[in-house]
């Protein structure tokens, strides 16, 4: 060994060795600056007002987009929660500063039932809300006359408060993939990812029709066939009465469309009732026209169950039921007659409309049956077209309005499933007749009136 008490010797040691811990060092140090930046992040994020993801979905479309929009903020570290619209009081709103909204839109233009009483309390006022960031993203589907216009009337409504939109509002026609891409996309560019997860597009199983019968042979209306259908593969997945069922045309497979399941799972298949549409120029609906017509028996059809929590039974289920409809309504009202039937529960009124009891008497061996069996204590089949004067369920509604006001005293609820135009509305008029306007939006908020119209 050298040994030397030369200290020119001894500094070039000591220097080399400070070099040598420097450079050592120097990775730590900007690891150690990086998780100090990262943590400074992290803890302003947690202390900055979060996000509101606010969903108003009657199928669970905007549900769940709204979960995925929820993954996606959560995944690029924005705080964020989920709420449905109607939780959110004026408050809520006046102290947030982000939020996004997801609603869809039913009956004509309206909002969601659940979100009913936001868009009738808060929407009819004034609510200065300078300091909210947001934006919409409207589904609905380009069929109806108020395309989106839940939403619509939400954006516009914010914008006439003050509040200032992050973006354009995206408008969903009928589940489309590319407005939801456009959608995620804006996400992205806010929340500063370049990596937001694939959304998975609605999940469509193959299943076969097994059946198919025109019910109303001879009908002045169009034609009304029953389908049924089960899965290719498995067994029958379960559902509730009142629930529905989307299914892509193969010709048209972005625009799914929506069917009343008039069965339960205890029949063994779906069973759905599609009437025929006819274009003024002669051609069939897209998808009622391969369904009734060119689909053969055994055809793969993709399918989908949708929960339609607002139009099941539920809490319901005890009470006795008043069962409004006309046309293909009949397919709602006929799953929950069913699920009351298998249930011994025989408190059930059905007030029916069709044209001609000889052609459109849909299921009339069963409802005789059901009669004859004590499970359908009330009927009123009514045929708008077999006497001189036209009648329609609202009709005979009306002349019933003290039974209407007895079924009610005793608890009843009313389900009523068919056409908006011409029914549905005729019935909420003969209703508000017989009951008043307060009990029967005390109903609606009670869940014992509830709506599938179309
Ligand atoms: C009975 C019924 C009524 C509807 N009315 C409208 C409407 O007036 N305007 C519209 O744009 N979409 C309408 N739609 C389409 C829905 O808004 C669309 O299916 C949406 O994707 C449903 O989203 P949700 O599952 O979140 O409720 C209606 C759908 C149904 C089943």
């Amino acid at each position: 060994m050298i040994w030397t008490n030369d200290p020119t010797r001894w500094m070039l040691v000591a220097g080399m060795g400070v070099g040598y811990a420097l450079v050592c060092l120097a990775p730590y140090l900007r690891t150690r600056r990086k998780r100090l930046a990262a943590a400074r992040a992290k803890a302003a994020a947690a202390a900055a007002p979060g996000w509101i993801i606010a969903y108003a979905s009657q199928t669970g479309n905007a549900e769940e987009l709204a979960q995925q929009t929820l993954a996606t903020l959560k995944l690029a570290g924005i705080p964020a929660q989920l709420s449905e619209l109607s939780d959110l009081s004026a408050a809520d709103l006046q102290q947030a500063e982000r939020i996004l909204f997801l609603v869809s839109t039913y009956g004509e233009g309206d909002a969601p039932d659940a979100a009913a009483a936001f868009a009738g309390r808060l929407m009819t006022t004034t609510l200065p809300l300078p300091q909210l960031h947001y934006a919409v993203l409207a589904l609905g589907d380009s069929a109806y006359v108020h395309y989106c216009g839940f939403g619509r009337a939400l954006d516009q409504w914010l914008q006439a408060q003050g509040a200032q939109s992050l973006f354009p509002r995206v408008e969903v026609n009928r589940s489309s993939a590319e407005a939801i891409a456009q959608w995620r996309q804006h996400l992205s560019h806010l929340a500063g990812t370049s990596d937001a997860p694939d959304w998975s597009a609605p999940a469509f199983d193959a299943w076969r029709l097994i059946e198919r019968v025109q019910l109303n042979a001879g009908s002045a209306g169009a034609p009304i066939y029953h389908l049924a259908l089960t899965p290719e593969q498995g067994a029958l997945p379960a559902w509730q009465s009142g629930d529905l069922v989307q299914i892509a045309a193969p010709a048209d497979p972005a625009n799914a469309r929506d069917y009343s399941i008039a069965s339960i799972p205890a029949d063994g298949s779906v069973q759905l009732l599609v009437r025929l549409h006819t274009h003024e120029d002669g051609s069939h609906g897209i998808a009622s026209g391969w369904l009734t017509q060119q689909a053969p028996l055994g055809a793969a059809v993709q399918l989908r169950l949708r929960q339609h929590k607002r139009f099941r039974l539920e809490a319901n289920a005890e009470r006795p039921l008043i069962l409004i409809g006309n046309g293909s309504g009949i397919a709602g009202l006929r799953g929950h007659l069913k699920a009351r039937a298998m249930a011994g529960q025989g408190r059930n009124w059905l007030l029916f409309g069709e044209r001609n009891a000889a052609h459109d008497y849909h299921y009339r061996a069963e409802l005789d049956g059901w009669q004859h069996d004590g499970m359908l204590e009330k009927l009123d089949m009514v045929f708008s077209r077999d006497q001189a004067e036209r009648l329609y369920v609202q009709d005979r509604l009306a002349a019933q309005a003290a039974d209407v006001r007895a079924w009610i005293e005793q608890g009843a609820a009313i389900y009523i499933c068919g056409s908006l135009d011409g029914m549905a509305g005729g019935v909420d008029a003969a209703l508000e007749a017989a009951l008043g306007r307060e009990a029967l939006d005390q109903l609606t908020a009670t869940g014992r009136y509830r709506r599938d119209v179309y």
